[in-house]
């Protein structure tokens, strides 16, 4: 592998990484970050303020990955994440958030059987655009959590893990007096479409023995009102990014590692660390040399990826009452609807239609603009006199060639040291990303702590390959901004 790559740099290209050059002057340590997310961002942004030579190759021509603020209605719309999944001090995004003075609009506290809403302002409907009674959401509502509460029952009596529906449908068998009729069976079917959303797959897919073993940070969740793209412009700040640069092969070593992107050309390095998503790595679009050993692989394929899609509709005036989400009740939870109303949150007229699972999956088949049409059907049945939208944006997660699906998610009978091997080194290649997060997969604070994680592992082994480990100070990025004075602010309007 060694000699395969020093042939290689004879051939380096005008622009090309060479490491190996530079370090006879100065000893500065290079390292290849791939991908240009939260979590990629995060590990670049921790070398270069350690005074490593950084370069982030990614294959969009921008930055931000599933996090996409789109600007196109004249102010901020989050097509990927829009939640802080734990508003506290401890969210290790709090820094930023604070020092940047962005404002948080929070939807739910701790413990909402809606995870990211809570009943506090919503309004929903039957398909008939019948308003169903707040009475009634509340009471299904309770009684979800009764069904849930039963089904640890059911997990303590199985060793085997089966599918949360599954142990719904136990539940429901062993106590008929919580079955559903009628609207509340459909009320009941909107819950389980929201949990559904949560994971982003349908729920014979969520694992029972897993769903609710996550340690959620507190403090509930909260909006970013301006977007997350500030934090992405903050953390890319100085950092030698390349866009438009698809990685398709990594050669990794004890001491090296060359990494090829589209067309050719090399970047060589003391080391790499990858933080593509999972989609793209079971797509198998980059090819390893040495190849991923078995439990590696394992781990790839052993990890769900869930989808996710909004489609964002814009009007010229509000229409609709002043709640934070409307819903369509169905029977069956592949069949209800469910609108986050931006006006609520930011002052913008947007409404944003939110699909998981299943579902999202096939909207990925229409078009941008039947995607739209079908939407507009939908909040018709709520609102006849609905105004047809201004603009729309439709997101496509499951198919974009650069994501291949939303977040992880674990798959019902996970093997338990997963996310380790997933997480773990391979020599001088490290894996960052949100599937890899320690604790918080699936989510933006999950991600960067992954990449933070995957940098500091890095340039550890690096330093220590170098010999250097007391020149070249470890610096952790958050020192900076941790010490900043500024609230957090939260509104709920
Ligand atoms: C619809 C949706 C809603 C979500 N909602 C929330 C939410 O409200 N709150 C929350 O906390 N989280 C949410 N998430 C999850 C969150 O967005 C992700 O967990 C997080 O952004 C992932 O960051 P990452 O850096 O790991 O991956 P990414 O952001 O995907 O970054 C990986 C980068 O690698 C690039 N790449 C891919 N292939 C290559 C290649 N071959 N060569 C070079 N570069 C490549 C990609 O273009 C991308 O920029 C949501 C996700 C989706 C899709």
């Amino acid at each position: 592998m060694d000699a395969n790559i020093s042939s290689l740099h004879n051939l380096l290209l005008d622009g090309t990484f060479a490491s190996h050059i530079e370090r006879k002057n100065s000893s500065i340590p290079t390292v290849i970050v791939i991908g240009g997310g939260i979590s990629g961002l995060a590990a670049a942004r921790i070398l270069h303020d350690a005074s490593f030579k950084v370069i982030l190759l990614e294959s969009r021509n921008r930055l931000g990955g599933r996090i996409h603020t789109d600007y196109s209605f004249g102010y901020p719309v989050d097509l990927g994440a829009s939640w802080l999944h734990g508003v506290c001090n401890e969210n290790p995004l709090a820094p930023f958030i604070r020092s940047l003075g962005l404002t948080l609009y929070r939807t739910s506290g701790d413990d909402s059987v809606l995870y990211d809403h809570d009943l506090e302002s919503y309004t929903l409907f039957d398909m008939d655009g019948h308003q169903v009674p707040q009475r009634l959401v509340k009471e299904v509502g309770d009684i979800f959590k009764k069904i849930l509460k039963e089904t640890e029952r059911v997990r303590d009596e199985h060793a085997y893990d089966m599918s949360i529906l599954q142990a719904i449908e136990f539940v429901l068998d062993r106590h008929p007096e919580l079955r559903q009729e009628g609207l509340a069976c459909e009320v009941l079917q909107w819950y389980i479409c929201r949990m559904e959303a949560w994971f982003a797959v349908d729920a014979d897919m969520i694992s029972l023995k897993t769903w609710d073993q996550e340690h959620v940070l507190s403090g509930g969740h909260g909006l970013m009102v301006q977007g997350y793209d500030p934090i992405i412009k903050a953390l890319a700040k100085d950092i030698d990014i390349r866009l438009n640069h698809r990685v398709t092969k990594i050669c990794y070593g004890p001491n090296k590692a060359m990494v090829v992107v589209e067309g050719g050309r090399n970047f060589i390095a003391d080391a790499a660390i990858v933080t593509v998503p999972l989609g793209i790595l079971k797509a198998n679009l980059i090819q390893f040399e040495p190849k991923l050993p078995e439990w590696k692989v394992a781990s790839i394929s052993d990890i769900g990826v869930g989808s996710e899609n909004k489609v964002a509709l814009q009007f010229d005036k509000v229409f609709w009452p002043n709640v934070e989400f409307l819903g369509i009740v169905a029977p069956t939870s592949y069949a209800c609807d469910y609108f986050l109303n931006l006006h609520k949150a930011t002052g913008h007229p947007v409404l944003v239609y939110m699909a998981a699972g299943r579902f999202a999956c096939d909207l990925e088949k229409l078009s941008d603009e039947s995607s739209a049409n079908f939407v507009m059907l939908q909040l018709k049945k709520m609102f006849p006199d609905a105004t047809e939208p201004v603009r729309y944006l439709v997101s496509r997660w499951g198919t974009d060639p650069n994501s291949l699906g939303c977040y992880a998610y674990d798959v019902v009978g996970k093997p338990e040291d997963v996310y380790e091997r997933l997480r773990a080194p391979l020599g001088n290649l490290f894996f960052g990303g949100e599937a890899v997060s320690m604790e918080h997969q699936g989510s933006v604070h999950g991600a960067y702590s992954a990449g933070v994680m995957a940098a500091e592992n890095c340039q550890r082994h690096v330093l220590e390959g170098l010999g250097n480990l007391e020149k070249l100070q470890l610096v952790p990025l958050r020192c900076e901004i941790h010490e900043s004075a500024f609230p957090l602010q939260i509104s709920r309007m």
